[in-house]
């Protein structure tokens, strides 16, 4: 399944830097100066999951393999970049293919990093970026009107349809906000297709200085405030530090991140949130060979899930022997949650549940 996330922001923020640690490399270049970044860098990640190890233990596997979450560092987009500024329509075709936003904002106070808008502000720069998205979707949708209005006249259906969902979110974008606060009911895949900006859910990271890595800033603070009241995600994380983490090994990683009194890396808590934010979901399979993590959109059923794993799955499926995440703990593993009564037998309509460790049963 190839679900990415897109590191939008202004320029010189560190995206590259948290893409850099993320990815746990320094493929891309991160540099104190802005537009270092052109061409997209693109990474995967793996999806870290506290269950993975648990489930390992009791159903005594050789190894472990996490599910992953793609990454995308994209350059940096400016005022105007809607028009073209920047190298803008460039940019902006690179955030149109991806599935989701992960938005770095700028909440370190550091004099020898320029900042394109001269001093620190993240509330501010999350309008820039987010007016110019909105601008180049109001663009898009303002262009294919008087196509679909022909069409439309001409008894069109599906043309109809689409003309009728652009002119309820034109309005909206004209307001100033997100076509992803206006989709009504039941059109999200009509909106998806559409394929704007500001329908994808967005993560906002707020990049601090190392020494507030644990607690946050009084930036990180207004970014945290108004996300609540807005319904949306943030994570507080210090990508340069993250970065510098991401090159030490295991033993020195878990030293200094206690040294920093952080419980877990920040980036794990980026990864997780993603994750989340694409709708994303995760069963596993557990066996001597392996215990593994398998990610899929919530609300497929059964068939659909072993399909992610094999077509011949899910093409020849018969049943799934499934028994909860908390079921196997509890229950010392498969045989016990069996002996238990747990484990369900589910058939073709069985829609999976989030930690479901499943055996699929099938013919071909
Ligand atoms: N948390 C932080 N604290 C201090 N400095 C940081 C932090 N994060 C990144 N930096 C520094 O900011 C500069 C810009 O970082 P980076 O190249 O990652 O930004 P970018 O957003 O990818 O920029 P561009 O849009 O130009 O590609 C680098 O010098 C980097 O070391
Ligand atoms: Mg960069």
């Amino acid at each position: 399944m190839g679900f990415n996330c897109g590191i939008v922001g202004l320029p010189n923020v560190g995206k590259s830097t948290l893409f850099n640690a993320l990815t746990q490399t320094v493929a891309a270049q991160a540099a104190n100066y802005p537009f270092c970044t052109i061409e997209p860098n693109v990474g995967r990640v793996a999806v870290p999951d506290p269950r993975l190890q648990v489930l390992s233990r009791i159903g005594k596997s050789q190894k472990i393999v996490p599910t992953s979450l793609e990454f995308v560092d994209i350059a940096g987009l400016v005022r105007g970049a809607s028009k073209g500024e920047g190298l803008g329509n460039q940019f902006l075709g690179n955030i149109r293919e991806v599935d989701a936003i992960v938005h770095v904002l700028r909440c370190f106070e550091d004099g020898d990093v320029t900042h394109v808008e001269g001093s620190v502000d993240p509330l501010r720069d999350m309008e820039i970026i987010e007016t110019e998205l909105m601008l180049a979707d109001l663009d898009s949708l303002e262009k294919r009107v008087p196509a679909l209005q022909k069409k439309a006249r001409g008894n069109d259906k599906e043309a109809a349809q689409q003309l009728s969902l652009i002119e309820t979110l034109i309005p909206v974008l004209q307001e100033g906000r997100a076509a992803r606060t206006a989709v009504p009911k039941g059109e999200e895949m009509a909106a998806s297709r559409l394929g704007l900006m500001t329908t994808k859910p967005v993560l906002y990271v707020c990049n601090v200085e190392e020494a507030n890595a644990a607690e946050g800033n009084a930036h990180s603070a207004k970014v945290l405030e108004f996300a609540k009241a807005n319904n949306a995600k943030a994570v507080v994380v210090s990508a340069a530090i993250e970065a510098e983490i991401a090159q030490m090994d295991e033993a020195d990683r878990k030293e200094f991140l206690e040294g920093l009194g952080l419980s877990d890396s920040g980036l794990d808590r980026v990864i997780r949130a993603g994750h989340d934010l694409l709708g994303l979901i995760t069963y596993f399979t557990v066996g001597p060979k392996e215990t593994r993590a398998w990610t899929i959109t919530r609300g497929m059923t059964a068939p659909q899930a072993a399909g992610v794993i094999h077509g011949d799955f899910e093409r020849g499926f018969i049943a799934a022997e499934t028994i909860a995440y908390d079921d196997y703990v509890a229950l010392n593993g498969e045989g016990g949650a069996k002996d238990a009564g747990k484990m369900r037998v589910e058939g073709k309509s069985y829609v999976v549940k989030d930690g479901d460790v499943m055996l699929f049963r099938f013919n071909v």
